[in-house]
């Protein structure tokens, strides 16, 4: 059975891999976000998620590492997670009533053959509109810290989501037919791979 690394430290990616029939080894990167630059949303994402695979695979001997980095893109600019509570506040007072969209950059290292498959997925987020209040209270709960674009659509984030277009695992952190069409890329068959 081929080794599958998760070079990420999302609890949320792990979530989406194991209940889709996937175990794992989780061995995080420790990439420095801020050291890489792009000219775009896309290209930071997918820059970031191919550092992040291939600073774990140089690393190993054998196996498939998986790297991903999800931003959400409004206006042309990248939002990664909000560094403070007043950032939070900021960023939704700025999003509430628009639309934007989650990307997820995402990296496949076949350590083993040698070979690199990449893409970035794309989902479209329509924000609701929380109240001044509502906003203090979300970020008073932490969770819009911890994840890119300070939201979530299955957490608390969810009362503030209208909806999406596109894969909703994008939004989590990883989009399972995606991830599909980058292992089929490499001639490894995701059915190969399942518990
Ligand atoms: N549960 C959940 N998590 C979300 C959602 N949107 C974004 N996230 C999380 C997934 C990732 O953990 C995080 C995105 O930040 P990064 O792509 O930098 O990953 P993270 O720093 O968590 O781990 P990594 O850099 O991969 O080791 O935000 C959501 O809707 N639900």
């Amino acid at each position: 059975m081929t080794e599958l690394v998760l070079a990420s430290a999302s609890p949320a990616r792990l979530g989406v891999l194991r209940a889709a029939g996937l175990d794992p080894k989780v061995i995080v990167s420790g990439v420095d976000e801020d050291a890489v630059t792009a000219g775009s949303p896309e290209e930071l994402c997918l820059a970031l998620a191919e550092a992040k695979a291939g600073a774990v695979s140089r690393t190993l001997n054998e196996g498939l590492v998986i790297g991903c980095d999800s931003v959400l893109e409004l206006d042309g600019v990248a939002y990664g997670k909000p560094g403070s509570p007043e950032e939070a506040v900021r960023r939704w007072r700025m999003m509430r009533g628009r639309t934007g969209r989650l990307l997820t950059g995402h990296c496949v290292k076949d350590v083993t053959g040698g070979g690199t498959a990449k893409a970035v997925g794309s989902t479209v987020v329509r924000f609701g509109t929380p109240t001044d209040d509502e906003i203090a209270a979300y970020v008073a709960s932490g969770e819009p810290l911890r994840v890119a674009g300070a939201f979530t659509l299955d957490g608390l984030g969810g009362w503030f989501i209208d909806g999406i277009d596109g894969d909703h695992g994008n939004v989590l952190g990883i989009s399972l037919p995606l991830l599909g069409r980058l292992f089929a890329e490499l001639g490894v068959p995701v059915t190969s791979l399942w518990r």
